[in-house]
């Protein structure tokens, strides 16, 4: 990046820096190595002439806007195999370089799904036969997939789901059938023009024996001409609030069939004969949800950093009011409500990132063990990641909301690129399972955890601390890191308990189980989150206290900054919790605002330093007010001009509708 262009505000704030930005960049992105190969290939598909857009998307149409984002989609893999040519699915570890699809369209890919679901699914579910027909056509993208399981009628209940697979032991073939309009394939992104074939997730019946919901490979569309085969009707489902290019899709059977193996066959099978072999554990059909749920963490993580690194950047070029009579108007990054809008959103981005690693390593590891017939962690995993995934995109959908407020007007415009990741951020609070809905799954964990607590059982790794903080005594409050941890342990745990008394005292007789948890489910969902605010402060601390001590001072007395950071705010935003569950003071909590404010202020001088660090490309974050260079108001203007209403000084309307108004006006 040219030095000489930059603004004198931001040439001034890296200045102040107190760490070397670089190994803040290698941190994040895991070593040099790592930040050498991601700079290569973004630099290889941003500087690619064929991904510029002359008229910005946002200006075009919606068929327009959906052929331009497949026609740059399509370069962007083509350019991407010279990199992924090694790449199988075994080796694939959670990795930033995957970001660059940003830089090639603002919203979601079409292609999406196909890496994000398609693929996962052919490698989970299917046996090992199926896996060496499939997955290297799909890596190759020889064909298009895409992951169809919601319908019109049934999205978070899935065992609800209409759509059937009937097996023909005559033909060998599975008959699909979307026996109703509620049973229609309703979302999967990609599904509508885009993918050949799907992973279909339906309920299976053989021998006239209902088995529950499985998934199937199937073909939708000819590969040679694209036609929808016959049986199929696909379209697309219109815009929405974000995700207007993701292609998102409607798809029903009538009588469609499919040879018997395209049932993902590695947990369950249907032989010949239609004998139906049972799975270990239905739930790891569910095994894709789990594990982009994990994933989930990692691109909260980056929506974070974009919007941080926008945000920041703007708040130090921007100045508005003086807070001195006679002096200068302050760059509103100095004013202290402006960073208490900022700073917990950048620290935020770091604490997904880490928690996301912590919870990657999880799930290798359980799904190692699941692979040798162990499924003892299955439970803990799913509830750890579902409550994560709940609450961390409610939390970053809220923290990119607070970014764009912090912009004022300018965080509005369409060019700043917030209102995008918004869009983005806040669709997956509800895709990947809706943020109730999973908070009440790590809740009927927790309601097991607390009967083991009562029956004084060892409890697993992450709800230990429940036995720990199970009697009614308020726990000792110490304001340190660990007192903070212990305390909102001790809220989780008390949480816990009075969700578990509810659901008892609502279990009066005849009253069954189920009526008395939907009565209890405010303080269950109450619980849930305090046990997840829990795992993220206790395991963002952890994680940057080991990683301080890997990097040079400077940059670890950074990191350490940032994570206590965010155990202040959250203590002084659950301080409610902690008054009824430990015996913090007020005193103590006067003393936890001043570190806060202490701790905004120790941030400040290396606020932009640290949204450096993030490395995110002007072409990747998008933004006339994030630029590395900030220039924002002469961007603003620039991308202001491209208004396809200025390439004319009248437009046409005022000759055909308020001329004729004014001239009636004066009659
Ligand atoms: C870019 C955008 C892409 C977006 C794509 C999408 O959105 S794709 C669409 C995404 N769609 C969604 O995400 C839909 C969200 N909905 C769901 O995932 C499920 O319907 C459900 C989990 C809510 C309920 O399922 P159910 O009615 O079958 O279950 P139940 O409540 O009766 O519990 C029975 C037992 O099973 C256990 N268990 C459950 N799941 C798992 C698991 N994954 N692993 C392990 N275990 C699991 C559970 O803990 C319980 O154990 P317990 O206590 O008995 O020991
Ligand atoms: C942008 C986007 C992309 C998507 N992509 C895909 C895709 O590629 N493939 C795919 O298959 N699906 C996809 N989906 C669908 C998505 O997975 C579902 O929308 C999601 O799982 C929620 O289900 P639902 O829409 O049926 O909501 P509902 O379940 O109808 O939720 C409505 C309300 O009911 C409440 N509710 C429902 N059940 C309960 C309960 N048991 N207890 C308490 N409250 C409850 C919810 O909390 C919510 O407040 C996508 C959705 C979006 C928005």
């Amino acid at each position: 990046m040219a030095e000489h262009n930059v603004c004198v505000e931001l040439v001034r704030e890296r200045q102040k820096c107190t760490f070397e930005v670089q190994e803040l960049i290698h941190l994040i992105d895991g070593g040099i190595t790592a930040t050498e190969e991601r700079r290569e290939v973004e630099n290889v598909v941003c500087t690619d002439p064929r991904i510029k857009d002359v008229v910005p998307e946002e200006y075009l149409s919606h068929k327009e806007r959906y052929e331009n984002a497949i026609r740059k989609n399509c370069i962007l893999q083509e350019i991407l195999k010279k990199y992924t040519e090694k790449r199988t699915w075994d080796n694939f570890r959670p990795s930033n370089k995957y970001r660059i699809s940003s830089g090639v369209v603002k919203d979601i890919s079409p292609f999406m799904l196909h890496t994000g679901m398609f693929i996962p699914t052919l490698v989970n579910q299917s046996d090992d036969e199926q896996k060496a027909k499939w997955v290297p056509k799909a890596m190759s993208m020889e064909i298009i997939g895409t992951y169809a399981q919601t319908e019109l009628g049934h999205g978070s209940f899935i065992r609800g789901l209409e759509t059937t697979a009937t097996y023909d032991p005559n033909t060998e073939e599975f008959v699909l059938n979307t026996p109703n309009l509620t049973s229609y394939k309703w979302w999967p992104g990609g599904l509508a023009h885009t993918a050949n074939h799907c992973i279909v997730v339906a309920q299976l019946y053989s021998k006239g024996q209902h088995y529950g919901v499985h998934p199937f490979f199937v073909q939708i569309r000819d590969i040679e001409t694209h036609v929808p085969l016959p049986g199929i009707k696909v379209g697309e489902i219109g815009p929405k609030l974000g995700f207007q290019t993701a292609n998102n899709g409607f798809l029903g059977f009538e009588n469609f069939r499919i040879p018997r193996r395209n049932m993902l066959m590695k947990n369950a099978q249907v032989l010949k004969d239609g004998t139906y072999i049972k799975s270990k554990n239905d739930k790891l059909t569910y095994g894709t949800m789990v594990f982009v749920r994990v994933i989930i963490l990692f691109d909260l993580a980056f929506e974070l950093s974009r919007a941080a690194t926008i945000a920041v950047r703007y708040s130090a070029v921007r100045h508005q009011s003086q807070l001195k009579a006679n002096e200068p108007e302050l760059q509103i990054i100095d004013y202290v409500t402006q960073q208490h809008k900022l700073f917990i959103g950048v620290s935020t981005s770091h604490v997904f990132r880490v928690v996301g690693l912590w919870l990657w390593n999880t799930y290798v590891k359980v799904n190692a063990d699941i692979g040798k017939g162990n499924m003892d962690q299955l439970p803990e995993l799913h509830a750890l990641a579902c409550c994560l995934k709940a609450v961390c995109s409610r939390d970053a959908a809220a923290r990119v909301e607070e970014f764009r407020l912090a912009c004022g007007g300018h965080g509005f415009m369409t060019s700043s690129n917030l209102p995008i990741i918004n869009g983005i951020v806040s669709a997956s609070i509800t895709y990947e399972g809706e943020f109730s809905v999973l908070m009440l799954q790590t809740a009927r964990f927790l309601m097991k955890a607390w009967n083991g607590v009562l029956a004084r059982k060892t409890l697993t790794p992450t709800v230990s601390y429940l036995s720990k903080f199970s009697n009614s005594d308020r726990v000792q409050w110490a304001n340190t890191t660990a007192g903070i941890i212990s305390g909102f342990q001790a809220a989780a745990a008390g949480k816990t308990k009075e969700a578990y008394a509810a659901i008892q005292s609502y279990l009066k007789p005849g009253t069954d189980y189920e009526d008395a948890w939907n009565s209890a489910s405010v303080q269950l969902v109450s619980a849930s989150e305090a046990h997840c605010r829990a795992i993220l402060c206790e395991i963002s601390w952890s994680e940057m206290q080991r990683l301080s001590k890997t990097v040079s001072p400077n940059l670890g007395k950074v990191l350490l900054e940032l994570a206590e950071l965010y155990l202040t705010y959250w203590s002084l935003e659950k301080r409610g919790d902690l008054l009824m569950y430990t015996t913090i003071s007020t005193a103590d909590i006067a003393k936890l605002q001043a570190r806060y404010e202490e701790l905004l202020a120790l941030i400040r001088p290396n606020a932009v330093g640290i949204v450096d660090g993030f490395d995110i490309r002007d072409e990747i974050l998008n933004s006339t007010l994030g630029a590395y260079d900030g220039r924002v108001y002469e961007r603003l203007m620039e991308e202001a001009k491209k208004s396809p209403l200025n390439a004319e000084p009248v437009n046409e309307s005022f000759h055909k509708y308020i001329k004729p108004l004014m001239l009636k006006a004066k009659l």
